[in-house]
């Protein structure tokens, strides 16, 4: 089974999505989107033990993961060798002879993230290989450098080669109820990314309330993002299911309204593969499969891959090894 990133191997059609263009900053739309702590937390508190995915589905499952994963590494001590080492691992994300038991071929996994510094390595290290890099730009994490100085950064990490830029909205636009500021920050953002497709990070664990988190996904839609991500892993609280449940459900009313598709991408702290199967289980069940694929799902994550990884070895040899052999990824 060829895992291709333009083609969906098991229905066959060509994913060519149109880019979401943004629409006009609906006040109407956004003062209604409301948020049911409730019945969203009942909802997701079944996830965990409803679906169980046994046996050769799991590995089916797990290495769609991976083609899934934005294999990151956002640390103050990244250097170049490093980025080359992950950029090795995304090439080839699971060892060759396990893949050939499970009979696959091809699998990378989504894309590479790095701070924009790497950014010129990881171009150089997948040059060829169809892996785009993204940028974490904008003054990653807390997004509060100068205004012009997140819009030439976002510049320079498309002029060093990123084909997607992970940008972060300012949270105090969303906490002081101020959407149209929000909504002319991400829309000068979009502009700066130019071809390069944007995603809008939330940082949902400083927004207060879902209510808040399904508003500004609104507004980060309707001022064109290409997708809308969680956190940047350095909020005290990262990706969660409530709040991707808010998220996967206004995107699904923006396609509703407006006939385009946005991606989701949470991120921080999703490491486990179980926990990576339930996201995708809660995936298909919100929006359907056509979400399942790169272009409309990444899994934020530095050290998913890793124990991906060991579980497909267990699946293929019975045996765990140890985590850290997995430790890059
Ligand atoms: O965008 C990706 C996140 O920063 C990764 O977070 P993580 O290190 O908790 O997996």
């Amino acid at each position: 089974m060829t895992m291709n990133r333009q083609t969906d191997p098991e229905t066959a059609h060509t994913l060519a999505e149109p880019r979401n263009p943004g629409t006009a900053l609906d006040m109407k739309w956004v003062a209604a989107a409301q948020a049911n702590t409730s019945a969203i937390e009942r909802r997701c508190a079944q996830l965990p033990g409803r679906r169980s995915i046994k046996k050769d589905h799991q590995a089916a499952w797990l290495l769609k993961a991976i083609s899934l994963i934005d294999l990151t590494t956002l640390s103050g001590d990244d250097t170049a060798a490093r980025v080359r080492r992950l950029c090795a691992k995304a090439r080839q994300p699971v060892r060759a002879d396990l893949l050939a038991e499970l009979g696959f071929e091809g699998l990378t996994t989504g894309a590479v993230c790095v701070y924009h510094e790497m950014v010129e390595a990881a171009v150089t290290a997948l040059n060829g290989t169809g892996i785009p890099v993204a940028a974490v730009s904008t003054g990653f994490p807390a997004g509060l450098s100068p205004f012009p100085l997140r819009l030439a950064e976002i510049d320079a990490s498309v002029a060093a080669g990123a084909e997607e830029i992970d940008i972060v909205i300012s949270r105090r636009h969303v906490l002081e109820g101020n959407w149209q500021a929000l909504y002319d920050e991400m829309k000068a953002f979009r502009e700066h990314c130019g071809e390069a497709h944007v995603k809008a990070i939330l940082a949902t664990g400083e927004l207060g309330t879902l209510r808040n988190v399904a508003r500004a996904s609104l507004v980060c839609m309707m001022a064109g993002a290409d997708f809308i991500k969680t956190s940047t892993g350095k909020e005290s609280v990262n990706a969660t299911l409530p709040v991707s449940l808010v998220m996967i459900r206004a995107i699904r009313d923006y396609y509703e309204r407006t006939g385009f598709r946005v991606g989701y991408k949470p991120a921080g702290g999703i490491s486990k593969a179980k926990d990576s199967l339930i996201y995708l289980s809660l995936i298909k069940e919100e929006l359907g499969d056509r979400w399942l694929q790169p272009d409309l799902f990444r899994f934020g994550a530095s050290s998913l891959l890793g124990d991906i990884e060991r579980q497909l070895e267990h699946h293929v040899t019975g045996a765990y090894s140890a985590a850290n052999r997995h430790a890059m990824g």
